[in-house]
């Protein structure tokens, strides 16, 4: 089903951060939420950016997700473009790796402090419940990271495995920040979205009723992405591809 142009202009967005130590499965986790499907090998190195209408609540938003890869576990050398940028951040740790764990603490505490003035809802995910016999991090551990981080969700997945408690926390998460973000959306000093528009082609006129469809993902290298906010990062990207 189309829209005409003119009835998507309501149309609330929302941005996402994805953030947390390298292998953590954060690239398994953006797309487990955006098409369902678990995917068990990506490529490193490079931030993808998503960008997917979804039906929540029978209402339409435009979701962009950034999913920021960890070239470096070097919490000093974290990337600040993409906490500026987003609506909404999630975290994700691996539970069989306790430093994991205490990367995504640090960057729970980077995020507060950067966005101190203009605080987002932040929310913590512990990966890999599967991998038991390889458990390294307590549930309360995370739990109580979630809490003292002032996390509005704390959730321990399995990624690999189709569990609707993934959807939920991202659908929630969308929701919480959804008011929020349309009274903002009109003094944003920069967009991504729009900067790279023109890359992701017209995703503008797809609506999808399912979210297994009808989205797009820019690949870019993140220092291309977002080391500087001009358009002659376009020529840079690497390739645009659909979900
Ligand atoms: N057992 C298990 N493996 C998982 C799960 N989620 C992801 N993985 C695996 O973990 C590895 C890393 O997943 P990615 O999604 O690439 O992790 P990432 O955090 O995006 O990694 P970087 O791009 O290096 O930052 C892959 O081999 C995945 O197949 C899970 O729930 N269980």
């Amino acid at each position: 089903m189309k829209m005409k142009t003119d009835d998507r202009s309501n149309v609330p967005k929302v941005r996402i951060a994805i953030i947390g130590m390298s292998n953590v499965g954060k690239s398994a986790l953006t797309v487990r939420y955006l098409t369902r499907r678990y995917i068990g090998e990506y490529r490193s190195n490079t931030d993808l950016l998503y960008k997917q209408t979804l039906s929540i609540n029978n209402t339409l938003v435009d979701v962009e997700i950034v999913d920021v890869c960890c070239t470096s576990n070097n919490i000093e050398q974290f990337p600040e473009e993409p906490i500026y940028w987003a609506d909404a951040c999630v975290v994700v740790y691996d539970v069989t790796s306790k430093s994991s764990l205490t990367y995504a603490i640090d960057l729970l505490k980077t995020v507060h402090k950067l966005r101190s003035q203009n605080p987002m809802p932040t929310v913590l995910i512990g990966n890999k419940a599967d991998l038991e016999h390889l458990r390294e991090v307590e549930e309360i551990e995370g739990r109580t990271a979630a809490i003292q981080n002032n996390c509005s969700q704390f959730l321990e997945v399995s990624v690999a495995e189709n569990s609707l408690s993934i959807y939920s926390v991202f659908d929630l998460l969308i929701n919480e920040c959804r008011s929020t973000v349309s009274s903002t959306q009109k003094t944003r000093k920069f967009s991504v979205s729009k900067m790279i528009g023109t890359l992701i082609g017209n995703s503008n006129g797809k609506i999808s009723n399912s979210p297994s469809n009808g989205g797009t993902v820019v690949v870019c290298h993140k220092s291309d992405l977002y080391k500087s906010r001009f358009l002659k990062r376009r020529q840079n990207c690497t390739k645009t591809g659909s979900l």
